[in-house]
């Protein structure tokens, strides 16, 4: 709210002369108190003092001498008859805000104007709900972080990508540590609060964000380091693929371990669907919306398995990406969002539930009723293609 009244005291709007009453005027000192027929100089921004009932602008104003050779102010110039009405050019004390006034609501927010709003206001400081501040351990002692990887090595998918979702999710990336699959290492780096990474203010995270070590066999360490930290365990897996080995946990100390699964495609389903929730409670933001969009193919059943599908948007409706398996990145890399197609599958033209990327634009809301094919006269209606369905010579 405002600390005091915005502007705080009534100022001129002009360079020129602050009067009082009708012209012509005597020059009086500038800042004493004027009296009916007196002006004195003021520049734009000046304090109007006492008696100061209307600006002259100096384009209008002529300073002359009378009879007796004493200055005279009279209107000239492109004047209107009558100017300076009373007020005119005279920016009044509080016409922005009155001290008490709402500024800038709880919860917004807040934008650079926002913050020039609060100065104006009064305010030296302001208590802000902070970002979470997010670390990233890498493990895997078969990942690269460059050139070409040789035959039981892969490149590393997701240092190059996850500090730039995390901004988009609401959160900080507080840099990244690689690490091989000893179970001591895996201990040891999630057990160090404080990593030092130059750039990043040392404090501890609020998440660390885990890739790898989800699964059941021996180099899976996730889980038991948790428990032997004292952790427990919030999300244990998720009804989905990919990306149903994601795990969700809390430190003793606070920090949550959201661990993704090594499978590039698998963690950054996990990171939409369990991360960008934790992220924006912890940061105060949006949760991700979910919505309908139209199937531009028939999904087969796979019971018990929800599917998260990456789509492509054609003529308002989804197809589902190529190039999507658990390990690939391609198919994510040019798509318009995320179908969740559920285990019993989807009809041509049914809605979906689908969510937006981290990255992408919404998704545009879907139309009022998608096409239908109509069968053609005297043949079956073609069955229609189960599957993805390639659009790709549509794209030219
Ligand atoms: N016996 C079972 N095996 C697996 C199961 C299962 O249920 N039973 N689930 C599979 C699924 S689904 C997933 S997802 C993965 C989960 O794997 P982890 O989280 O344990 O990850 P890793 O085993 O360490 O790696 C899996 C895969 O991902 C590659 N990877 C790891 N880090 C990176 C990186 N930074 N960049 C690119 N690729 C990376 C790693 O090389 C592996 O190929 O488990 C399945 N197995
Ligand atoms: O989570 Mo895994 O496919 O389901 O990669």
């Amino acid at each position: 709210m405002a600390l005091q009244d915005m502007p705080h005291y009534a100022s001129s709007a002009m360079d020129g002369w602050v009067v009082n009453g009708t012209g012509p005027w005597i020059p009086a000192e500038p800042g004493t108190r004027l009296a009916p027929h007196q002006a004195s100089p003021i520049v734009t921004g000046g304090l109007i003092p006492p008696g100061g009932k209307a600006v002259l602008r100096s384009e209008n104003a002529v300073l002359a001498e009378d009879d007796d050779g004493l200055p005279i102010l009279t209107t000239g110039g492109s004047a209107r008859p009558g100017e300076p009405r009373t007020g005119q050019h005279i920016r009044k004390a509080g016409e922005e805000a009155l001290e008490g006034d709402l500024l800038v609501a709880a919860g917004v927010e807040l934008n650079p104007a926002h913050l020039a709003l609060a100065a104006l206001g009064g305010y030296d400081e302001l208590r802000v709900q902070g970002k979470p501040l997010v670390r990233l351990l890498l493990t895997g002692s078969e990942v690269v972080a460059q050139g070409l990887p040789v035959p039981g090595q892969v490149r590393d998918t997701f240092g190059p990508q996850l500090p730039a979702v995390v901004t988009m999710l609401g959160g900080i990336p507080g840099g990244q540590q690689k690490i091989g699959d000893s179970y001591p290492e895996w201990l040891a780096a999630l057990e160090d609060v404080v990593p030092e990474v130059p750039g990043v203010p040392d404090l501890p995270a609020d998440v660390v964000i885990t890739t790898g070590g989800t699964g059941p066999s021996g180099t899976d360490h996730l889980r038991r380091a948790v428990a032997e930290l004292g952790g427990r365990l919030l999300v244990d897996g998720v009804a989905m693929r990919p990306g149903h080995p994601a795990v969700l946990a809390e430190l003793p100390d606070g920090r949550f371990v959201l661990g993704l699964p090594g499978n590039p495609l698998a963690a950054m389903m996990a990171l939409c669907t369990v991360g960008a929730p934790l992220l924006a409670a912890l940061g105060h933001g949006t949760m991700p919306a979910v919505q309908q969009v139209p199937s531009g193919t028939v999904i087969e059943p796979d019971p018990g398995r929800t599917r998260l599908m990456p789509f492509r948007l054609l003529y308002g409706m989804a197809s589902p990406a190529q190039h999507t398996g658990p390990g690939m990145m391609r198919g994510l890399a040019s798509a318009d969002g995320v179908m969740v197609v559920p285990p019993h599958g989807v009809q041509l033209g049914e809605p979906v539930p689908a969510f937006a990327l981290p990255w992408g634009p919404p998704i545009p809301a879907p139309e009022a009723t998608p096409a239908k094919a109509k069968p053609k006269s005297g043949r079956a209606a073609a069955k229609p293609p189960a599957g993805p369905v390639d659009w790709s010579a549509l794209l030219g």
